[in-house]
């Protein structure tokens, strides 16, 4: 069984200038232990998506289960087995690390106790023991975002999903969050669920595309099938096919990597 599955899911907000159609029909499963790279240009429905699979937001149509929980009939089971990491995490400047991990821990109902060892136990995990007692406030772009993918791991979800988790991050710090990704889905059999905008990022990373254009899934397959398919050899680049699928050129790039 797929530990994620949609059909027909569908999200339409209501504006001042009529409805926005932000996801139409978005129809995907996804494997247990995949890490799915979810593509699409700005505006496509990304976030959208995401936010209705982790119960933020409520759907308008279609239906969709998460680890055998259905959205609708069972919001609190879907809540249990994700974690989610949103483009720009609430951390409290103020506070430790060590704090932030216990309070997450707090909110998931363990102990004192329990939160302690499972922040001690998060921070070994995700290379943060050093920085454990500094403030979030002090901490670089990338010791941030491993901050956030700790808290969204705190009561171990089976699937964590990641908005453009690397957005803003040096090419070093990129790296080491890929090795983390990679590593959580070795060692924890963790589903990763990401959306980015680096094409390099997700030819590396993902086992399988799904690429969404205007709220519609318009590809999906691995890197190397949807190169073959569409860019018209397997030695396409990702960036070629991707053009080929959604017809939009790349977003004037301001950073090295190649972002759409
Ligand atoms: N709360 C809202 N009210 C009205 N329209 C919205 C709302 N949230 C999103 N939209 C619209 O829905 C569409 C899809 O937005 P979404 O953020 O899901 O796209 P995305 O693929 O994540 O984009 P990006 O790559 O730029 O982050 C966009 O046209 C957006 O303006």
């Amino acid at each position: 069984m797929p530990i994620i599955s949609t059909a027909g899911l569908a999200r339409t907000f209501q504006t001042k200038r009529g409805p926005v159609e932000a996801v139409r029909v978005i129809d995907l499963t996804v494997r247990e232990g995949e890490i799915l790279g979810f593509l699409g240009p700005n505006g496509a429905g990304k976030t959208t998506t995401l936010r209705m699979l982790t119960t933020l937001l409520a759907p308008t149509g279609g239906a969709a289960t998460v680890a055998g929980c259905d959205l609708a009939t069972d919001p609190a089971g879907v809540r249990r087995a994700c974690g989610y990491v949103a483009q720009s995490g609430g951390v409290d400047p103020q506070i430790t690390v060590r704090e932030e991990l216990i309070t997450q821990g707090r909110l998931y109902r363990l102990t004192k106790a329990q939160a302690a060892e499972r922040a001690e136990e998060l921070a070994r995990d995700l290379g943060l023991t050093d920085l454990l007692d500094r403030k979030a406030g002090a901490l670089s772009g990338g010791q941030r975002r491993r901050l956030d993918i700790a808290m969204a791991l705190t009561h171990r979800p089976k699937v964590l999903f990641l908005d453009e988790p690397t957005t803003g991050l040096d090419p070093a710090s990129r790296a080491d969050l890929w090795a983390l990704i990679r590593r959580l889905r070795d060692e924890h059999g963790t589903t990763v669920f990401l959306t980015t905008h680096y094409l390099d990022e997700a030819d590396a990373l993902s086992d399988r595309l799904v690429i969404v254009d205007q709220g519609v899934v318009v590809a999906e397959g691995t890197p190397t099938a949807l190169k073959l398919a569409h860019g018209g050899s397997i030695d396409a680049s990702l960036q070629d096919t991707f053009l080929a699928i959604t017809g939009r050129g790349p977003v004037p790039a301001d950073a090295a990597p190649v972002a759409v």
